[in-house]
């Protein structure tokens, strides 16, 4: 029989307090995910009386469901043990229960720009100790739990709780989300990449000396065909790499917003880099793991890369000195199937 997300809560929780909470906050979370999955299949476009457009602290646009996710899991936030609460959607973070032993990071739609072309949308949260001055300055290393729920044709849950990455999916007829797998360990060597091309001449040379080897093929230095997907939807690229492998590439590149990387490091990278490295896979900044660094500000940004363990290794080693790669060879060494 498969077990649920009830039962591995209660299993992972025991009689330890900390454990509790932790295991509280997901159980609200999932409720939250479930009513926001509710919301997105009945009226995602929302109501029909035109709303004023607003930005986030990112500059982001903020659509009807962004706030409305927000707003849902929020919610869910004060009926657990959370002390803080910092989301893509508030500029400052929220305190919420003085003494709380919790910090909830959260990204409450990832994907907006799919929302229209009901394409998969998801959420993504981080669990902190909220011990301390300041709990959302620590290393994403420090995180308790992280999970994503992606909105897609199935509605799933990835979670870990230090442990292992764990997938869950929502069954409408059980009434909760039921586990679907043990996340098997991401496979080490893939021969896929997600990155969004029409960036290409925004990107550092090197990250374009990496693509146009996977673009080169058998023909090129690294001698095998390479498929890319780009679904503009971080939640679902996750889903398809913990299921059969690939990297993930966003880089700075030289426009402006983006010149430390367009993901926020508090609540999409750091969670995501955590499932990922519990699934066996690895994730960094380009170079260096990313958990080991601590977000500078609430909403910074940083490049991440995270996938298959090798080829995420691989792109550190191109940032570093492409030259330095075995089969590259001088031949290749300034080609580009975008340049002449
Ligand atoms: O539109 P781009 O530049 O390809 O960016 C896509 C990336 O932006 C994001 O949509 C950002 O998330 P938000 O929708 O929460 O702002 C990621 O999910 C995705 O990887
Ligand atoms: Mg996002
Ligand atoms: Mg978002």
């Amino acid at each position: 029989m498969r077990s649920s997300l009830e039962a591995h809560l209660r299993a992972f929780a025991g009689e330890d307090p900390l454990r509790n909470d932790i295991a509280e906050a997901v159980r609200q979370l999932g409720v939250a995910a479930i009513k926001l999955r509710g919301v997105i299949m009945e009226e995602p476009a929302g109501p029909p009386a035109p709303t004023p457009s607003a930005t986030n602290a990112a500059g982001d646009i903020q659509t009807w469901l962004d706030i409305e996710a927000d707003r849902i899991f929020t919610a869910a936030a004060w009926q657990a043990n959370i002390a803080i609460m910092a989301s893509e959607e508030r500029a400052e973070p929220l305190p919420m229960h003085p003494g709380g032993t919790l910090a909830l990071a959260i990204d409450p739609l990832d994907g907006s720009s799919n929302i229209e072309t009901n394409a998969s949308i998801g959420s993504i949260f981080s669990l902190l100790p909220a011990a301390g001055q300041a709990p959302f300055a620590q290393p994403g290393r420090n995180q308790l739990a992280a999970g994503t729920i992606v909105y897609g044709p199935r509605c799933q849950m990835i979670l870990t709780l230090g442990r292992g990455t764990l997938v869950f999916t929502y069954s409408p007829s059980f009434g909760g989300f039921v586990e679907e797998q043990h996340a098997a360990p991401i496979p080490e060597k893939t021969s896929e990449f997600a990155i969004n091309a029409s960036n290409y001449r925004h990107w550092d040379e090197e990250v374009r000396l990496y693509v146009d080897d996977c673009l080169a093929g058998a023909d090129g230095p690294r001698g095998r065909e390479f498929n890319m997907r780009w679904t503009a939807s971080l939640v679902a690229e996750l889903s398809r790499i913990l299921t059969r492998g690939g990297v993930f590439l966003y880089p700075a590149d030289a426009r402006r917003p983006y010149r430390e990387g367009r993901l926020r490091q508090l609540y999409e990278a750091n969670p995501v880099a955590f499932i990922v490295e519990q699934a066996g896979g690895a994730a960094t900044d380009g170079i260096r793991p990313l958990l080991d660094t601590a977000p500078a500000t609430l909403h910074q940004r940083t490049p991440f890369v995270f996938g298959s363990a090798h080829e995420v290794q691989r792109v550190a080693r191109y940032l570093t000195d492409p030259s330095a790669i075995g089969e590259r060879s001088p031949l290749f060494g300034r080609r580009s199937l975008f340049r002449a």
